[in-house]
């Protein structure tokens, strides 16, 4: 269980959000400059919250307690997408230096792997070795809570696909709860089990993954998850529809289907890895939108365009 309940404010910056989450692994999703940041610094203890609590499983802090507490005495392991290991210590002695305990450092080597590579600085591991070796230095405080601040953005998509796993059964293993930060929706939805959606400061969707990425609250929500083409009552009109649709819809460009008809005209084309962009206009609402499709189309190609797949929002 992990309970947030923090407020801060930094300059013009407003941080509010009240967090409960009944599972182990929150994932945190948000724009550039929305909080997720902070808020992992503030269970960190690197930043001072003006008032709130936080609670992992048992463990209660408030502002008496944890937030009053030296960074250094807080059991939280902070893994940056740096990795912040000590240069100038073997991998060894980069776990041993921070738990002091030669047994619990010679059993986290090799459970991550690295016993072999004991005797090696930072610099002469592999990226993946890198993050396995902060990985057991985290775990050697035995902490509370761990965060993941975009901890596998600087890896390559294989290593990220087996280092994700790899960490993320060490975590389930030690059944410690953690907090994922990450610009990358793919990543959120394997690895968590809730998510939090947040915008400037405050919490604008959270549930479970399932709810959140299959049935988000809103259009801020559901364009952090994937889904790219918005509708309104309005705009609807010329779509067609498998199922019935309430005012205001957002759809994922996979969910679309073009199809031979005049509603819609092909204005221009832009070609990806994936297939062509469209920028398609409505004939009588002149209206433009941006479609995905694998299908190679001319310009001035006139279609219909029918909707699989979409979920109600609000905006
Ligand atoms: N010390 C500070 N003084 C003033 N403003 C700050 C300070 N630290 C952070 N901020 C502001 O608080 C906001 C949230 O920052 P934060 O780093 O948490 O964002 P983020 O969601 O992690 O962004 P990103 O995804 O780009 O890393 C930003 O607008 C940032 O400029």
């Amino acid at each position: 269980m992990i309970e947030i309940k923090i407020k801060k404010q930094i300059g013009n910056f407003n941080l509010d959000v009240n967090v409960k989450s009944q599972n182990k692994i929150l994932g945190i999703l948000g724009e550039s400059g929305s909080g997720k940041t902070m808020i992992l610094k503030c269970i960190a203890g690197l930043i001072d919250p003006d008032e709130g609590y936080i609670k992992f499983n048992n463990e209660y802090y408030d502002s008496s307690k944890s937030f009053s507490m030296k960074t250094e005495n807080r059991k939280v392991g902070y893994m940056f997408q740096s990795y912040a290991l000590f240069p100038n210590m073997t991998a060894e002695k980069n776990i041993y230096f921070v738990c002091k305990d030669k047994k619990k450092t010679k059993e986290l080597l090799k459970k991550v792997g690295l016993y072999e590579k004991k005797d090696l600085f930072p610099k002469n591991l592999s990226g993946g070795q890198k993050q396995r070796l902060a990985m057991a230095r985290m775990l050697s405080i035995n902490p509370e809570v761990i965060l993941l601040d975009e901890s596998f953005s600087a890896l390559d998509s294989v290593l990220r696909d087996e280092m994700e796993k790899f960490i993320k059964d060490l975590i389930t293993n030690y059944d410690i709860p953690t907090i994922l930060v990450s610009h990358n929706k793919e990543e959120v939805y394997r690895f968590s089990e809730d998510v939090l959606v947040i915008k400037n400061g405050h919490i604008e969707d959270l549930g479970s993954k399932e709810e959140v990425f299959f049935n988000p609250k809103n259009k801020y929500s559901a364009k952090l998850v994937g889904f790219d083409i918005f509708l309104s009552q309005e705009e609807k009109k010329d779509f067609e529809f498998k199922n019935k649709p309430g005012p205001n819809i957002a759809i994922k460009s996979k969910n679309i289907k073009l199809k031979e008809g005049s509603n819609f005209i092909i204005e221009s084309k832009e070609e990806d890895l994936e297939g062509y962009f469209y920028n398609v206009k409505n004939k009588d609402t002149k209206k433009t939108f941006r479609i995905k499709s694998n299908l190679d189309l001319k310009i001035g190609f006139k279609i219909n365009i029918e909707v699989t797949n979409f979920v109600n929002i609000s905006f």
